[in-house]
């Protein structure tokens, strides 16, 4: 218990670090439109960068797009879920942002999940402090006001398919090498219930329950038949078709969306005001076998 705050100390000092604000209790409204302090020049656009994500937010539209860019496969290291949660932090607290496109800038893979390399060898204290960026992260995306379109331009299992389901709208990609899923199963452990109850929502029920027992990766028409994708496109017109989606979502006054987002997505303060139990060394290293 005492590693568990102490990692929880930890994290909130990374966030600290960056100048953003931690933890956020209550979801925020934000404005209909994207606005410029009066007075200065409109600047259209604005990028931040770091090792692992690069952001550029047009503020003309009010659209941010979150490149990950970690190769070789932009699996979800502790690292890069604090880069994660601060970029999204940076977002919404940036009034002229209301939408954010989430893709990939390595070819071929959204992302690979979470990093197998966090979970074996490591000291009780990193696997808490670990565990507690995991449910971060997906608490600040599953929860958060901003539209959110996931652009998923490659493979995308495990906890990269929970990255695009913890987003309002996922395109994918039509190519015959890329899949999604949730395929822990597949690896000899279960999936966390809240990777289980986005996955629900998506789904429903009956494909869901096949699909996470046998750990089911999916080819790209076969997610979208099930509604684990929206929509499939090719290639050249992904970043197009994100654009259009996001115009149509943010056509309607952000609080209306935004209350009935928060709605739809309560359960997830459960998570949020209460972090389960982390798994312990010995879970992990029974799971991984290391
Ligand atoms: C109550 C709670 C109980 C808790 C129990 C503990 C466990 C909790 C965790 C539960 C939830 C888990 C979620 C996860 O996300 S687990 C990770 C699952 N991910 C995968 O299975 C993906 C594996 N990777 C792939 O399928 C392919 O790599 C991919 C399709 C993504 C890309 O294929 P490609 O051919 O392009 O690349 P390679 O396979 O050659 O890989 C290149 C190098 O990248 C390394 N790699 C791949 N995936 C990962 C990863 N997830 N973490 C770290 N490293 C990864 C791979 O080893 C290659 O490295 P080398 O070049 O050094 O060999």
């Amino acid at each position: 218990m005492a590693a568990v705050a102490a990692a929880a100390g930890t994290f909130a000092r990374r966030m600290a670090r960056s100048g953003v604000l931690f933890p956020r209790s209550s979801p925020q409204v934000w404005p209909q439109a994207a606005r410029q302090p009066p007075g200065l020049l409109p600047a259209q656009r604005r990028a931040f960068s770091n090792n692992k994500i690069l952001v550029e937010l047009d503020t003309s539209s009010g659209v941010a797009t979150m490149k990950f860019k970690s190769p070789p496969v932009n699996s979800l290291s502790l690292d890069f879920l604090t880069e994660f949660c601060i970029s999204l932090e940076k977002l919404e607290n940036d009034r002229a942002c209301r939408g954010l496109i989430i893709t990939s800038a390595i070819p071929r893979v959204f992302s690979s999940g979470l990093d197998i390399t966090e979970m074996c060898g490591k000291s009780t204290e990193h696997y808490a402090e670990f565990w507690r960026a995991v449910q971060e992260m997906w608490i600040r995306l599953y929860g958060s006001n901003l539209v959110t379109v996931a652009a998923i331009n490659g493979s995308s299992p495990a906890g990269g398919c929970l990255i695009a389901l913890s987003c309002d709208y996922r395109i994918m990609v039509e190519n015959p090498k890329y899949v999604i899923g949730l395929n822990e199963a597949q690896l000899g452990i279960v999936a966390p219930f809240w990777f289980k109850d986005t996955f629900v929502n998506a789904v429903g029920h009956r494909a869901a329950e096949r699909s996470l027992q046998l750990g089911l990766l999916h080819s790209v028409p076969e997610a979208h038949r099930m509604g684990l994708v929206d929509e499939v496109v090719p290639e050249e017109k992904l970043q197009e078709k994100a654009v259009a989606v996001m115009a149509q979502w943010l056509a309607l006054p952000d609080h209306a969306r935004q209350l009935t987002k928060s709605m739809m997505r309560k359960t997830f303060r459960t998570l949020s005001s209460s972090h389960p139990k982390t798994p312990s060394r010995s879970h992990f290293q029974r799971t991984w076998r290391c």
